[in-house]
C-alpha cells in the first residue's frame, strides 16, 4: 500500500479550508432537513439574546438600591424577577432548538456514513486493493461523526456570536469609546488564535494520518491473530504498533505545547482587556471632575453592567478560542474522507440500457478477444493478461487451469467486470459488440456472478450470511437457501433447516474449518449466481476432499443447468466433468477445447498433467506412507 493511500490529506481538500467549508457541506447534506436546521438556529439565537437583558436587569437592581436605598427593595425586585423570568424565557428557546439541532445532526450523520459507504461500494476494486480497509473505515467513521457534531456544535457557535457581538454593543450602548477599544481588543486576540489554530490544523492532519496508520496496523494484527500466534509474531506486531503509537505522538506534542500557549495569550491578554475596559469606563466617568461641577457620582449598577458585559466578551474570547480549537479539528476529521470523495468512480459512469440489459438466459455467447489488462500496481511492465482470446458457450463447462500466477484469477476477476481491461473487443449473440472496455464491464457486471477465491464470511448467523448476496433480479428468497445448503453440501454438517440457518458463524467464520467455510460461502455463491448467464468460479473447492469437491461440482452443475460455468481448478481428477479446458500460461490463453483434445495437440496441456500426476503420485505415496 502507498503512503498516499494512507495520507489524509488530498491537495484538492488542503487548499480548502475556512469556516465555509464546514457550512457548505451542513447545508448540502441537510437538505430536505433545512427547515428543522434554520428553525433551530432561529431559536438558539433567540435564547442568547433573551439571556443579554440579564446583566442590564442585575445593572438596574444595584442602581436602584444605590440611588433609593431601603426604599428602592421593590423595585429592586422587580428587576431581578426580570432575571429570573429572561433566564427561564431563554429555556423556552434553548431546549426546543437543541432538540431540533441535535436531530438533524444525527440525521447529517447517518447520510454521510451512507453516502461515503455506497460511493465506497461504487469504487473499483482495484481503488479497494490499493486502500487499507482498516484506513477507509477510520475515514468513513471519522468524517461522518465530525460534520454531525458539527452540527451539534451549531448553539455553542451561535450562542459564542451573540455573546461576543451582543456585550461589544451593549459596551457601545453604555459608552461608545469603552465599545470601539472592545473591538480594537478583541480583534488583536482573535487575530492571535487565528495564527496558533492554522499550526495546530496542519498538526491535526498529520496527526489523522498517524493515526490511521496505527489503526490499520492494530486491524492487521487482530484480524490475522492466528498468524501472530502462530508465527510468533507478537513481539514484532507490538513494536510495529508502538512505533505507529509514537507517530501519533510526535504532532501531538507539538500541539500541546501550541495549545499551552494559545490559551497562555488568550487567558492573559482577555483579562487584561476586561480589566482595561472596566478602568476606562470609570476613567471616562468621572474625569470631567472639577470644583465647580464637583465629584461625579459613579453609579455601581452601571460599573456592573459594564464589568458584566466585558467579562462575558473576555469569556467570548476564550469560548472562541475553544470552539476554533474544535472547529479545527472536524474541519480536519470531515476532510479525511475527502480521499473516497474525490476518487474516481468509472463503474456504473456511462450506463448504456442497451449494454446492461441482462441476456437471454438460455443462448447467450460470449467471443473475448484480445483481451489486455494491467494492475494498477503491477510489479512488471507485462500487462497480467496479455492478449487473452476465448469463446464461451452457454450450458457449457469449462475448466481454468494454469501455473500459478498464470492470471486465471485476475481473468475471471475480469470476466466479471470487477477489473476494467486497458483493452478487450467481445462479440456476444444477444447484443451488440463491445469495444469500449468500461461498457464490457458494465456488461459483464450485469450478466455475470463470480464466486471469489477467498472465502469471505461475516459475524452473523448462516441465514444472515447467506441473505448477503443478491441476483440481479433482487435478493434471493428465504425458501431457496436450504437448496443451496444441499447444493454446497453444507448440510453435510449444518441440517438444512431453520435451526441450522440459525447457526452462528463468528469473525471470518472461525468456528468453521477451512472447508467448511468455503462451502458456506459457495452456497452464497450459487444464490447469486441463479440468474446469471455467465458463473465463474475462483477455485472454489481448494479446501475440500477429493470425494466431496466431485460431489459440489456435480451439485453446482445440476442447480445451473443453462448456465455457461468457468471454474478455476488445481486438481485435474476434476478434468473429465468439464467440457473444455481453458488453459493460461503467463497471462495468456495458449489452448482451448475438450481435455481429449487438448492432451493430443498442447504442449501446454500435457506438461500441466503431467506435473499433476506427479504432485498426485507424491501425495499418495505420502499418504501411503502414513497409514503403514
Ligand atoms: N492486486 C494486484 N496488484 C498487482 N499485481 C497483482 C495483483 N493481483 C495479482 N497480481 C499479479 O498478477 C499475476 C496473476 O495473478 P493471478 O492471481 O491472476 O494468478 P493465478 O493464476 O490466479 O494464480 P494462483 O493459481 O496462484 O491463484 C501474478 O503475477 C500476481 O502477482
Amino acid at each position: 500500500m502507498s503512503e498516499s493511500s494512507i495520507s489524509g490529506m488530498p491537495a484538492a481538500a488542503a487548499k480548502r479550508g475556512g469556516v465555509f467549508y464546514l457550512y457548505k457541506h451542513l447545508w448540502e447534506q441537510s437538505h430536505g432537513r433545512r427547515a428543522h436546521l434554520m428553525g433551530a438556529v432561529v431559536l438558539l439565537l433567540t435564547a442568547q439574546c433573551v439571556l443579554l437583558s440579564v446583566p442590564y436587569f442585575a445593572g438596574r437592581a444595584i442602581n436602584v438600591l444605590q440611588a433609593s436605598g431601603a426604599s428602592g427593595i421593590g423595585q429592586a425586585g422587580v428587576w431581578l424577577a426580570l432575571v429570573v423570568v429572561a433566564t427561564a424565557l431563554s429555556w423556552v428557546f434553548h431546549g426546543p432548538g437543541r432538540l431540533l439541532e441535535r436531530n438533524v445532526a444525527l440525521e447529517i450523520r447517518r447520510r454521510i456514513s451512507g453516502g461515503l459507504l455506497q460511493r465506497l461500494l461504487s469504487l473499483p476494486l482495484s481503488w479497494h486493493e490499493t486502500n487499507h480497509s482498516g484506513v477507509t473505515a477510520h475515514r468513513l467513521q471519522q468524517s461522518s461523526s465530525a460534520l454531525s457534531s458539527f452540527t451539534q456544535s451549531q448553539f455553542i457557535y451561535l450562542s459564542s456570536a451573540v455573546r461576543l457581538v451582543g456585550p461589544i454593543v451593549a459596551l457601545w450602548l453604555l459608552q461608545p469609546y469603552v465599545g470601539l477599544s472592545a473591538i480594537v481588543g478583541f480583534v488583536l486576540i482573535c487575530v492571535s488564535v487565528i495564527g496558533f489554530d492554522r499550526a495546530m490544523i496542519r498538526l491535526a492532519h498529520r496527526e489523522n494520518d498517524a493515526e490511521r496508520r496505527y489503526s490499520a496496523a492494530l486491524l492487521d494484527a487482530l484480524g490475522n491473530i492466528t498468524s501472530v500466534f502462530a508465527l510468533r509474531q507478537a513481539r514484532a506486531i507490538t513494536d510495529l504498533i508502538q512505533r505507529r503509537l509514537e507517530a501519533i505522538f510526535a504532532p501531538m506534542r507539538r500541539s500541546i505545547v501550541l495549545n499551552e500557549a494559545k490559551w497562555c495569550t488568550v487567558d492573559i491578554c482577555s483579562k487584561v482587556l476586561s480589566c482595561s475596559l472596566v478602568a476606562l469606563f470609570a476613567w471616562l466617568a468621572v474625569r470631567h471632575t472639577d470644583a465647580s461641577v464637583g465629584q461625579k457620582t459613579l453609579m455601581l449598577g452601571s460599573l456592573y453592567m459594564v464589568w458584566e458585559y466585558a467579562s462575558q466578551a473576555a469569556g467570548v474570547i476564550s469560548t472562541f478560542a475553544s470552539n476554533f480549537q474544535n472547529f479545527a479539528r472536524q474541519h480536519a476529521d470531515y476532510g479525511s474522507a475527502d480521499t473516497i470523495r474525490e476518487a474516481p468512480v468509472k463503474a456504473g459512469d456511462t450506463l448504456d440500457p442497451e449494454v446492461l440489459r441482462p441476456s437471454s438466459p438460455d443462448s447467450e455467447y460470449y467471443m473475448v478477444r484480445d483481451l489486455v489488462f494491467s494492475h494498477p500496481g503491477a510489479r512488471t511492465e507485462r500487462p497480467t493478461l496479455n492478449g487473452v482470446s476465448l469463446s464461451l458457450q452457454q450450458g457449457r463447462r469449462y475448466a481454468l487451469i494454469g501455473g500459478s500466477g498464470s492470471g486465471k484469477s485476475t481473468l475471471l476477476r475480469v470476466l466479471a467486470g470487477l477489473y476494467e481491461a486497458d483493452r478487450v473487443a467481445i462479440d456476444r449473440r444477444n447484443g451488440p459488440a463491445l469495444v469500449a472496455p468500461s461498457a464490457a464491464a458494465q456488461m459483464f457486471r450485469a450478466n455475470v456472478t463470480l464466486v471469489p477465491q477467498d472465502a469471505e464470511v461475516l459475524e452473523g448467523t448462516l441465514a444472515e450470511n447467506l441473505a448477503l448476496c443478491a441476483t440481479h433480479a433482487g435478493a434471493p428468497a428465504d425458501a431457496q437457501y436450504s437448496e443451496a445448503m444441499n447444493t454446497a453440501c453444507v448440510s453435510d454438517f449444518i441440517p438444512a433447516d431453520a435451526n441450522g440457518l440459525n447457526t452462528a458463524v463468528v469473525e471470518r467464520g472461525a468456528n468453521w474449518s477451512g472447508g467448511q467455510r468455503a462451502r458456506i460461502a459457495l452456497a452464497r455463491g450459487v444464490l447469486a449466481a441463479a440468474d446469471s448467464n455467465l458463473v465463474l468460479f475462483d477455485e472454489p473447492t481448494a479446501a475440500l476432499d477429493s470425494r466431496t469437491e466431485a460431489r459440489v461440482y456435480d451439485n453446482i452443475f445440476a442447480a445451473l443447468p443453462n448456465s455457461c460455468i468457468v471454474s478455476s481448478i488445481h486438481r485435474l481428477h476434476l478434468l473429465d466433468r468439464f467440457d473444455e479446458v481453458i488453459v493460461m500460461h503467463e497471462g495468456r490463453v495458449v489452448a482451448q477445447g475438450p481435455a481429449a483434445l487438448l492432451a493430443a495437440t498442447s504442449p501446454d496441456f500435457r506438461q500441466l498433467l503431467a506435473m499433476y500426476r506427479q504432485e498426485d503420485r507424491a501425495a499418495q505415496s505420502q499418504d501411503d506412507s502414513a497409514a503403514a
